[in-house]
């Protein structure tokens, strides 16, 4: 890839994806520029570890770069786009990782027609294992839709939806990863609870889980169907799963995920 790519917040998720594409190969570390508001520790760290540009003034970052991927909490963005608005070239593009914040408010704050893309990854983006689903603003084209798709491609899988389907995209696939670790940690305390060696027991759980996940991806059967292969009669997967639909776990989930969708409304309208 031909581009120079500029993160403008240098929190977990700018590093999940720099930690992906560092990993990939596709930009040479000088065409990867990271800031942020003023911690400068922070940038030497993830200079330490990826050896990519680090620098904390603003219109360097900005001026050098081709793309602008905004990656800043929600609540930091306004602040964050004062900082950086008279240094953003017509045309530059622009994309955006922040949950809930729509392409036309990011548009507003910056008061032109740059052309904004919004995306959702998910921190599996370290491991180039993230699901990344893309939209674009109003004067994004697909021209800069495929630059999203290209980049995002190097960390993981990419669909594009519509943009507004990216608060229930957040609840199932940008939160997904915690929900995941969640069970991982409650059948780890059921492991070490029953007086398993830790490490035997996340060894046995980490390659369930992978397995599982490879699984669903690689025989084309649905879950459900899976599930029932597992699920001898009178077995042993019928009783834990008789006490999941006990505590009704299909429902907790579909509730979960609609919470964490209804939280990304939220801090839209707090735009
Ligand atoms: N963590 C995750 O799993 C995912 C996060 N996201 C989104 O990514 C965004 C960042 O999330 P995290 O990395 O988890 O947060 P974080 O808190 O780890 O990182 C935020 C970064 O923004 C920087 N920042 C704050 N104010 C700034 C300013 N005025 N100018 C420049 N930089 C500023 C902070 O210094 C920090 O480096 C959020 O909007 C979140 O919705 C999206 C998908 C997944
Ligand atoms: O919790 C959050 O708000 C962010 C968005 C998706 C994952 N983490």
């Amino acid at each position: 890839m031909n581009k120079k790519i500029a993160f403008v917040g240098a929190g977990s998720m700018a590093e999940a994806i720099i930690s992906g594409i560092v990993k990939s190969g596709i930009l040479k570390k000088e065409q990867i520029l990271v800031t942020n508001k003023s911690n400068r520790e922070r940038l030497e760290n993830i200079k330490n570890k990826y050896d990519v540009q680090c620098i904390l003034d603003k219109e360097t970052v900005i001026t050098e770069a081709d793309i602008v991927i905004l990656a800043t909490k929600p609540y930091d963005l306004k602040e964050s786009v004062e900082s950086i608005k008279e240094f953003i070239q017509p045309g530059q593009l622009i994309f955006s990782v922040i949950a809930g914040i729509s392409t036309d408010y990011i548009t507003t704050l910056f008061g032109g027609n740059n052309p904004v893309v919004r995306a959702m990854p998910n921190t599996s983006a370290t491991i180039g294992y993230s699901a990344t689903a893309i939209s674009a603003g109003k004067y994004a084209h697909e021209v800069h839709l495929n630059q999203a798709e290209e980049l995002f491609e190097t960390i993981g899988t990419t669909v594009i939806v519509n943009e507004d389907d990216m608060h229930t995209v957040t609840g199932i696939s940008g939160s997904g990863p915690a929900y995941i670790y969640y069970l991982v940690e409650a059948m780890e305390k059921a492991a070490t609870e029953a007086g398993f060696d830790k490490e035997i027991a996340m060894e046995l759980i980490t390659q369930t889980v992978r397995g599982a996940g490879q699984m669903l991806k690689e025989t084309g059967e649905s879950a459900a169907v899976l599930r029932k292969k597992i699920t001898s009669p009178q077995g042993t997967t019928e009783a834990g799963i008789e006490t999941l639909n006990k505590y009704d776990f299909e429902k907790i989930v579909m509730k979960c995920v609609k919470s964490a969708s209804n939280r990304s409304e939220e801090l839209g309208k707090s735009e």
